[in-house]
């Protein structure tokens, strides 16, 4: 039998996919938590008494970083009021499927739970989007959209604060496309783990250090309930060949992922490169480094039927917006600044009884050295 490399009293069950050490479970939980809190630490996240809420879509990454936050604000007594916000962005067999996972997340992490939609904030569902657009470039419509979303539903929570679950993985994937672009404004930002617009919203990443393999791993032992379908409409190319260039990297040497990190950490722009300045969009009030912010952009050209505005180059677009602008248009974006913080409102789910709620049985990550029981065996 082997013994954990770390506690030497129990038996390795696993490989940490960051360290390759053989460890126990117990000492797995302690290593994979303790790291994040001192990310939170070492990079004073939070403040005492901070209401935040938590992106949760109901895949393993937000289900993990809901049941993490959750421990360690009261093993560590952050003193944090926590919330789950999610944004439903009209997918359907993917995100309403998803949803149902985050409403039993609520029930078995007891938090309040708030749900904004894109057919609400906007008139435009992704199901709707797509039919319009089609496959390609969809992915631009619903990032735009989902990063105002969850800014509007955090002003509608009353919360100044969101975490999101995007892990090393997802932060080095980003460091690699904006070179591979020589997107040098994102270059320099993509590894902040702390971001803050106009809007006044923090928004902050406490698993910026944190492997995808072992969030996997975490969820597996310990039996999250989590949603794990790719969304339908996500042919994200790019993403994926800067995906599967990190695992090939990962797989011959494990620290690839946070070394790219810190690499991307180490960039210093230039003080004679231009960068954009940041404004508010003339529409809506949200943040914009143009007069227009990008969702009005986007969502002028589906309510004009011209669904190709705001895609492609900045010239372009901004040639296009000037074109559109010689034509009175309807408002279509709630103000910013006029969202009502409804904290209290009858839509925030609200917890009950958790010895009520289903678990689904786990799937097993790769990495695991002897499953627990062979029945797992079957995913
Ligand atoms: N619909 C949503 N509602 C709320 N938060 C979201 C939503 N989609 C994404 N997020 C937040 O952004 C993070 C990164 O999202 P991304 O689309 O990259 O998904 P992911 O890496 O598969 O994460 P997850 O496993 O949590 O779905 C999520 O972990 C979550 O915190």
């Amino acid at each position: 039998m082997k013994l954990c490399i770390l506690c030497a009293k129990q038996r390795a069950v696993l490989k940490r996919p960051k360290t390759g050490q053989q460890i126990c479970q117990a000492c797995f939980y302690h290593v994979f938590e303790t790291e994040i809190h001192h990310t939170i630490v070492d990079a004073k996240l939070f403040r005492r008494g901070e209401r935040v809420a938590i992106g949760a879509s109901g895949g393993k990454d937000s289900t993990v970083l809901a049941h993490v936050m959750k421990q360690l604000n009261e093993q560590y007594d952050y003193g944090l009021d926590l919330f789950l916000l999610s944004v439903d962005e009209g997918i359907t067999g993917y995100r309403d499927d998803s949803l149902e996972t985050v409403k039993r997340n609520q029930q078995q992490y007891e938090l309040p739970l708030k749900i904004v939609s894109y057919g609400d904030l906007y008139g435009w569902t992704m199901d709707d989007i797509v039919r319009e657009v089609g496959l390609k470039n969809n992915c631009t419509y619903c990032g735009v959209f989902r990063r105002q979303a969850l800014d509007r539903g955090a002003v509608m929570l009353g919360v100044d604060h969101i975490v999101t679950g995007h892990n090393a993985d997802d932060i080095a994937e980003t460091v690699l496309m904006n070179i591979f672009r020589g997107d040098i404004a994102r270059l320099g930002r993509c590894t902040e783990i702390v971001t803050q617009g106009e809007s006044s919203i923090r928004r902050s990443k406490p698993f910026k250090y944190t492997y995808e393999k072992e969030i996997v791993m975490y969820a597996y032992f310990k039996k999250l309930d989590y949603f794990s379908t790719e969304c339908i409409y996500s042919p994200n190319a790019y993403r994926g060949y800067a995906r599967t260039f990190l695992k090939d990297l990962e797989s011959v040497r494990p620290s690839a992922i946070v070394d790219i990190i810190h690499s991307g950490e180490a960039f210093e722009i230039k003080s004679t490169v231009k960068m954009p300045s940041q404004k508010t969009c003339e529409r809506c009030g949200y943040m914009s480094s143009n007069d227009t912010c990008k969702a009005c952009v986007l969502l002028e050209g589906l309510n004009r039927g011209l669904p190709q505005l705001g895609i492609g180059k900045e010239s372009r677009v901004r040639k296009q917006i000037a074109e559109s602008e010689q034509k009175e248009l309807p408002t279509v974006v709630q103000h910013f600044s006029q969202i009502q913080r409804d904290a209290d409102a009858p839509d925030i789910i609200q917890p009950r009884d958790p010895s009520t709620v289903y678990t689904p049985p786990p799937r097993m990550p790769t990495g695991v050295l002897d499953p627990p029981t062979k029945k797992t065996l079957d995913w």
